[in-house]
């Protein structure tokens, strides 16, 4: 493919990722850098608006690996799902962070998200809201099985994806305390529907990816655990981004060895 493939919003083309087939997907740019630590060889590929991406590879994983940041939101990783997708990616994952709803998940500890509630208006420009955002179970069971195999603490299940980080996470520390009426109790009730946490892009990222064919799953690092407050904590974040990275490493490396001999 010539480089008038150039992706508009990600300024990727398909040479410049030699025919990755996975992505790490975290939001904040400053991520990319932590994702691509963990891998033997890494290196810095572009920077266009919020999108930051390198190149890793893995001796046992058989095409590099992209990372690439999202930024904050829905909109922006579907972008960056269709454009990568017109380059040959096919696996997404998600490396993000979280805030814990559950009593039982503690500050640090990782979120795999089997499916997700859709608070936010990007996946009904791909699907109605009748259809479910829920992610790929061999990608699922991956990342549970590098979370057990390197023996970090973890948990899975349904996650809440908000358009909003105050009100629609029911943020009782949002400006001047104003919640809309129907956001209110919304916490509670996701919490007695066994939700485990709020984040801002799964659903998008799940059903954007059902929708085309592709393939997609989430881990997240909790850095608030909001029965005990609102705060985000930059402490527990500094250690537990590098838990991420070593899960989702682990997760392409254990995925990639079932996935050859998979039609592309
Ligand atoms: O840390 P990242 O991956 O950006 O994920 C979470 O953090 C941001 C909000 O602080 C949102 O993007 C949310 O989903
Ligand atoms: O509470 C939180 C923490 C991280 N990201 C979110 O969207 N919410």
């Amino acid at each position: 493919m010539a480089d008038s493939d150039l992706q508009y919003h990600v300024g990727l083309s398909a040479s410049l990722i030699e025919g990755a087939r996975y992505v790490l997907m975290p939001g904040d740019p400053d991520r990319v850098p932590v994702l691509s630590a963990a891998f033997a060889h890494a290196r810095p590929l572009a920077q266009s608006r919020e999108y930051r991406s390198a190149l890793a590879y893995a001796e046992d994983v058989p095409t590099p690996v992209l990372i690439l940041s999202t930024g904050i939101g829905a909109p922006s990783a579907s972008i960056a799902i269709e454009e990568l997708a017109r380059l040959g990616v096919r696996y997404f994952l998600r490396v993000g962070t979280t805030g814990a709803i559950q009593r039982h998940i503690a500050l640090g500890d990782l979120v795999i998200s089997e499916a997700s509630v859709r608070l936010e208006g990007t996946s009904s420009h791909y699907a109605p809201i009748e259809y479910p955002a829920v992610a790929s179970v061999d990608m699922i069971c991956a990342l549970r099985e590098a979370a057990c195999a390197l023996g970090i603490s973890h948990h899975s299940g349904m996650t809440c994806s908000s358009d909003s980080f105050w009100p629609g996470q029911e943020r009782r520390d949002s400006f001047a305390g104003y919640i809309p009426r129907r956001f209110q109790g919304t916490l509670e009730e996701w919490r007695r529907l066994n939700v485990l946490s709020y984040e801002m892009e799964n659903s998008a990222l799940f059903v954007v990816c059902r929708a085309l064919g592709l393939e997609a799953a989430s881990v997240c690092a909790v850095v608030a655990c909001r029965w005990q407050g609102e705060a985000v904590s930059h402490d527990v974040y500094a250690k537990a981004k590098h838990d991420l990275a070593r899960v989702a490493r682990e997760a392409v490396r254990r995925h990639a060895a079932r996935a050859i001999g998979r039609p592309a």
